[in-house]
This record gives structure tokens, C-alpha cells and sequence, in this order.
């Protein structure tokens, strides 16, 4: 982000009674970036957003919008709407007049509303439906109307929670992707609240994973997932295998033998973990040639682009592997295999 952020969080930090629901929180959300919270239930995702829309009250810290310090500034006096479940719309009212609803309450006229409410219904591609009531709409269009009822106002910044959480499987991954596309044209800056690691990957430019009121890491899609900051990001995010071993004259030595490991913070004899996605590790069968652990294949689950194995080590603890259709030797439940993986395929952790 080289120009000024849209969105600056500074140590934020919120109690409730004897609950930290988030202690110095700071991050940054650009002019158009498309965010998200990410963590499990309860680590401050909610409370994070309130802040920013105005419905609770910093204990400590500071969030400004456009450079201005919103202390003190009511909900309505921020350049910030929020979007919830689709629930959230009027039964009794058609599409038109869900959508309409905050420009008439900003006072607009029947002419611009009229304009506003058709150029949203392109945007959000539900032209034509603008007479009938949210209850006869799938799933997917109400969530679409609510989207489009958020961004009537015009608002710099939108906070949506959990907004696909009303959907099923198939209908999530379309809207998402859909949500994506509205973004982007509009260039307004969004910033998503989920717990589902799926929904922040596919659709966000850089998510910040959140854990027990605090920030452990912030990063784009592939720099989380690829380079998790800390033990708890690779286990919350993807799938991933550890294994346990110790530090020793610099390197890991664990299952693998020894690893080289980057950067400092690990002293010797620590106890520590190897983290590695089961992409990143290679299984062959058990030859004279090549090197690794030996296991048993235990389970195969075909998944049409991919093949997943779990494995039963040789040496204990089970590992799970996976692969592309149609590459490699096939595997079937109980047979021998001999796994390896590449020095820098793995992140090494301190033992929690
Ligand atoms: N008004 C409140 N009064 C008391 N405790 C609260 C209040 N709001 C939130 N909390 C507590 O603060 C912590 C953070 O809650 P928050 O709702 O922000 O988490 P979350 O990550 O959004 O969780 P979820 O995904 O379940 O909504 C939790 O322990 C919660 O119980």
C-alpha cells in the first residue's frame, strides 16, 4: 500500500468485564483493498468491526477513516455501512424499497433514489426483480440485494459479517466469487469478517488472522498460507501435518533427519515442530533408490483434481499427503510407500 490507508487501526484494545476481547490491535486497510478478519469463534472479529463502525467504544487505541480520527463520531457519521446475513432484510418491503431504504433516509429524491436503485441493481445484476419481496428470491439474490442495500449510501468502507454464513456450499463459492467482481468495479474498500479460511483466501487482497484478541499475522492469500507467521496460522489455515522434533547445532532434527532452519529464535535443545502442507511432501514407492520415511498407506480419498493419502509412519504418528490426479505411481490402502519432502518445503515452530 504506498498511498494513504483508507482504514488505520492504532493499538486498539476492548474489554468486557473480565474479557479482553482484543488487546493492541493495529492494522491498515487501503483505499479499494478487499480485507478480512479471519480466526475462530470468539477472538475479537466482531468487536473488531463495531469499533470501526462505531457501536462499541475503544478503551485504548485509536481508528481513524480517510485520516480522520472517528473518537466520538456516531455511527451515522461515519463513511462505513455494515452488511449481515441476508436475514437482515425487510420482509414486508420489495426489492426496490430495501435497497431505497437508506437513501430515503438521507432524504433523497424520488428521481435519485430511482437512479441510485437501478444502477445498483445492474451492478449487482438483479435487474428486473425490483417489484418483488426478498421471500421469493433465492438465496443467493437476497444476498445480493443486501449487498446492494449496504452500498446505496455510498459508503468508503464496507464491513460485511460472516455474509455467506445463510448459504449452502455450492452457493457460498459462486457468491463469493461474485462479491469479488462487485468489488473490485466499484474500487469501494471492504473489509470481511469470517471464520472460514476458504472465504478469506478466495476472496481478499490481505487477511489479518486473529487469535484470542490479537493479531498473529497480516499478509496476502499465498504469504499466509505459504509463510504462516506462527504455529497456530499454519494450523488454522490449510491443511497441515506436524511433526515434533528438536533443535540441534542449528537445524531441526526430527523425522526427516536434520533441516536447515531460517532466521533465529529457536534455541539449542529446543523442542520443536515441523509444519508441511501435504502438497509439499512426495510419496513413491519403497525402492532401493530413494531415500525418506517409510509408511503404509492407511486411507485414500479421491477428490477429483487432487488424491489424498493418509499414512501410518514406519516410526509412529500418521501423515497425510496429497497430490495431483494422475501423477505418480497409484496407491491403495495398505500398500508400502516411502515419503521425502524438499529441506525448505517445511516451517519449523517452537513447540507450543
Ligand atoms: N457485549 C459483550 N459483553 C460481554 N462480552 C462480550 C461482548 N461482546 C463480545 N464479548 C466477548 O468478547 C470476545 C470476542 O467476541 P467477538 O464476538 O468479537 O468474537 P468473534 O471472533 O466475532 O466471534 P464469533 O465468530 O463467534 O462471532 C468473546 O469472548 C465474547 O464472548
Amino acid at each position: 500500500m504506498t498511498d494513504a490507508p483508507l482504514l488505520s487501526i492504532k493499538g486498539a484494545s476492548k474489554r468486557f468485564g473480565a474479557i479482553a476481547a482484543l488487546e493492541d490491535v493495529s492494522l491498515e486497510v487501503g483505499a479499494g483493498e478487499f480485507f478480512a478478519l479471519l480466526g475462530p469463534s470468539g477472538c475479537g472479529k466482531t468487536t473488531l468491526m463495531r469499533l470501526v463502525a462505531g457501536f462499541e467504544t475503544l478503551d485504548a487505541g485509536r481508528i481513524e477513516i480517510g485520516g480522520a480520527d472517528m473518537s466520538g463520531a456516531p455511527p451515522h457519521r461515519r463513511p462505513v455501512n455494515l452488511m449481515f446475513q441476508s436475514y437482515a432484510l425487510f420482509p414486508h418491503l420489495s426489492v426496490f424499497e430495501n435497497i431505497a431504504f437508506g437513501l430515503r433516509r438521507q432524504g433523497k429524491g424520488r428521481a435519485e433514489i430511482a437512479a441510485r436503485v437501478a444502477e445498483l441493481l445492474q451492478i449487482v445484476r438483479l435487474e428486473g426483480v425490483e417489484t418483488r419481496r426478498p421471500d421469493l428470491l433465492s438465496g443467493g439474490q437476497r444476498q445480493r440485494v443486501a449487498l446492494a442495500r449496504a452500498l446505496a449510501p455510498g459508503p468508503r468502507l464496507l464491513l460485511l459479517d460472516e455474509p455467506l454464513g445463510a448459504l449452502d456450499r455450492q452457493l457460498r463459492e459462486e457468491t463469493q466469487f461474485q462479491i469479488k467482481e462487485i468489488q473490485r468495479r466499484l474500487k469501494t474498500s471492504f473489509v470481511v469478517v469470517t471464520h472460514d479460511q476458504d472465504e478469506a483466501l478466495v476472496m481478499a487482497d490481505r487477511i489479518a488472522v486473529m487469535r484470542a484478541g490479537r493479531i498473529e499475522q497480516i499478509g496476502a492469500p499465498t504469504e499466509v498460507y505459504e509463510r504462516p507467521a506462527t504455529r497456530f496460522v499454519a494450523g488454522f489455515i490449510g491443511q497441515m501435518n506436524f511433526l515434533e522434533g528438536h533443535i540441534e547445532n542449528g537445524a531441526f532434527v526430527g523425522p526427516f533427519g536434520r533441516l536447515p532452519v531460517e532466521g533465529g529464535g529457536l534455541s539449542q535443545g529446543a523442542k520443536a515442530v515441523l509444519a508441511v502442507r501435504p502438497e509439499r511432501i512426495a510419496i513413491a514407492p519403497a525402492t532401493q533408490e530413494n531415500a525418506g520415511l517409510d509408511g503404509v498407506v492407511e486411507d485414500v480419498a479421491f477428490r477429483g483434481e487432487t488424491t489424498h493419502f493418509r499414512l501410518r509412519l514406519s516410526g509412529g504418528g500418521t501423515l497425510r499427503v496429497s497430490r495431483g490426479a494422475n501423477s505418480g505411481a497409484p496407491f491403495c490402502v495398505g500398500d508400502a510407500a516411502r515419503i521425502s519432502i524438499a529441506p525448505e518445503a517445511g516451517r519449523i515452530f517452537a513447540s507450543e
